[in-house]
């Protein structure tokens, strides 16, 4: 069957994109996502199950979901978690099946996680777009987990001494981000996913098999 009616933008567009963003703690992750979730309604925030304790306004199945040791091992075991790392005392990993759907779906998921997790997903998902946040300055992420006011002294200097460990790891994603301001931070995040949308080899293997038919 002849197939040139067959419009070009119906093609390109089925699977959504996962990006992965992630950064040291208190560079803010949390604020530019709880933005974007306001402002983009085709992006698909993924909750994490964790074995932390909530913090004060934190909301089970908003934030996080907050799961016992016990429950988030059995999560692991029965194949339930797409990745899953342990930061700083605790466990923290991604539900998995609520990704998958929502890459069915056609929408777009971010998944707010720490780099062991990330290059774990980079490995399942090598199509993913890898996003890390960076801090103005090394004193300013300390002065914003300060400012933040939910971690002891301990968890203060634990997070700074894994922050400067994992900016190491920069050269594994494909974008880098200053959050010097909230918005600026957003607007770059929803300018990568535009790009992204139109990346040529997103959409080569279906226009050549389209073009063979036509
Ligand atoms: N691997 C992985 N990391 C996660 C997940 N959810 C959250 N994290 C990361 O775990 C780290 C600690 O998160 P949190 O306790 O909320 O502290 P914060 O970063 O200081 O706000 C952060 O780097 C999060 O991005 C997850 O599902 N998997
Ligand atoms: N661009 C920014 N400028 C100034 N303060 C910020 C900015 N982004 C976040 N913050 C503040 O920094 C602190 C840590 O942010 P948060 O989103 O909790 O970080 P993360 O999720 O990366 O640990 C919060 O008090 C937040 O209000």
């Amino acid at each position: 069957m002849i197939m040139t009616n067959k419009k070009v933008a119906d093609l390109v567009s089925d699977k959504g994109i996962l990006m992965v963003l992630s950064g040291p703690s208190g560079v803010g992750k949390g604020t530019v996502c709880a933005a974007l979730r306001k402002s983009t309604n085709d992006l698909v925030y993924s909750v994490s199950a964790t074995t932390r304790e909530p913090r004060q306004g934190e909301v089970d199945g908003v934030n996080y979901f907050f799961r016992t040791k016990e429950q988030f091992l059995q999560m692991i075991a029965d194949d339930e978690l797409l990745e899953w790392a342990e930061y700083v005392g605790n466990y923290y990993g991604t539900p998995r099946y609520f990704v998958e759907e929502v890459l069915a779906s056609g929408k777009d998921i971010i998944l707010e996680i720490e780099v062991q997790g990330a290059l774990k997903v980079k490995h399942k998902f090598p199509e993913g777009v890898f996003t890390f946040l960076l801090p103005p300055s090394l004193d300013e992420l300390q002065n914003r987990i300060e400012t933040r006011g939910t971690e002891s002294e301990e968890s203060i200097r634990n997070r700074m001494s894994v922050a400067k460990a994992e900016m190491r790891l920069l050269e594994h994603y494909d974008y880098a981000i200053v959050n010097d301001e909230v918005e600026a931070a957003c607007r770059r995040i929803q300018s990568i996913l535009v790009a992204e949308r139109c990346r040529q080899e997103r959409v080569l293997h279906k226009i050549k098999k389209w073009m063979d038919e036509v």
